[in-house]
């Protein structure tokens, strides 16, 4: 459906997106994440041909976004960060005016709009100036604009910002029946929202791919550095004294006293080794009883900070007020 070769944009001396190659099937939801500045509008902006990359390439169906531009644009639906609505317009006047843009049939205009309007749940408010809906109602005409002309392929940049928890599971909720329809590029830096609705994930930093993979097979994967949870009855200073000695334990934290005279610790280890054997005679050595001890796996969320950890960090500042 969609094919990206070595894609990369560059403004001045900032590479924004760094050679970025990837394939999305047709029927797929594809999750672009990464943390604010890593590259997801501008790659959003080069797959519909907003913006010409500066080196790489995009086709749709074979057809080139930049030379084939009028007949590959077709192919897409494109909800922008920011969609530009008119504000004084109904949202049955802004959605006839975008079918006569995307030079929908006049005779299939009104039915055209009717489904959308239905498949958007925006039939309450078709009649209300755009100006005078809520940020969920407009985010979904948003939406619907992007669906008019039943485009193959949606592209949705960060399609759930600003809104409230009740919109956003609205949205995903749209998004997920919208999936059934179209093939799905969507961006976040959200996690749970991508995880929510996508079968497969390109986690980007630094305009740089850092993973490609379905939801379960990242965290799988990471939690193969595994981390371990350990209740621990001893004196601290000397538990972590031994736990030190263990050379494949990277990480110790220590958690509390959660359970009156232990000490709950984290402990992560960078190899795929599993440690537990090791910490149980090292403890029983020192007599320092274990009363639990289990492997934790990851959850996406520490999947995602560990593979843009610190390096998210120089973006903030720059970017605080998105
Ligand atoms: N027009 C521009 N001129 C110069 N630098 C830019 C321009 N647009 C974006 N950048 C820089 O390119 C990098 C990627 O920005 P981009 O907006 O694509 O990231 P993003 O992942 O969409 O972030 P956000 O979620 O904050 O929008 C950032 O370092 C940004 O400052």
């Amino acid at each position: 459906m969609i094919e990206v070769k070595r894609l990369t944009k560059r403004y001045g001396s900032i590479t924004a997106v760094d050679n970025l190659n990837f394939k999305v099937e047709k029927g797929e939801i594809l999750g672009f994440l990464g943390p604010n500045g890593a590259g997801k509008t501008t790659t959003m902006k080069m797959l519909t041909g907003y913006m010409p990359a500066t080196e790489g390439s995009v086709t749709i169906d074979g057809l080139d976004i930049i030379d084939d531009y009028k007949e590959a644009k077709k192919k897409i639906g494109y909800l922008p960060e920011h969609p530009p609505l008119y504000k004084n317009m109904t949202v049955r006047e802004y959605l006839n005016f975008v079918s006569e843009l995307k030079e929908v049939e006049k005779n299939k205009r009104k039915e055209t709009i009717d489904s959308v309007i239905e498949k958007l749940w925006l039939s309450d408010v078709e009649n209300r100036l755009i100006k005078n809906i809520s940020k969920g109602y407009k985010q979904r005409v948003g939406l619907a604009q992007a669906i008019i002309g039943d485009p193959d392929l949606l592209i949705l940049d960060e399609p759930t910002v600003g809104l409230d928890p009740k919109q956003i599971i609205e949205i995903r909720e749209l998004i997920k029946e919208l999936g059934k329809e179209h093939t799905i590029i969507l961006s976040s830096h959200i996690l749970s929202e991508i995880s929510a609705v996508c079968n497969r994930i390109i986690i980007i930093n630094k305009g740089r791919v850092v993973a490609i993979d379905t939801p379960e097979n990242l965290s799988k994967k990471l939690s193969q550095a595994s981390q371990i949870f350990a209740r621990i009855v001893g004196e601290k200073d000397k538990v972590i004294e031994i736990i030190k000695n263990i050379p494949q334990v990277e990480n110790i934290e220590v958690i509390g006293e959660v359970e009156k005279g232990a000490i709950d610790y984290n402990l992560s280890s960078s190899s795929k080794e599993d440690i537990r054997k090791k910490l149980f005679f090292k403890m029983a050595e020192a007599g320092y009883p274990i009363l639990e001890m289990q492997i934790k796996e990851l959850t996406l969320e520490e999947v995602f900070l560990r593979l843009t950890q610190g390096l998210a960090e120089d973006e903030k500042g720059d970017k605080e007020d998105e």
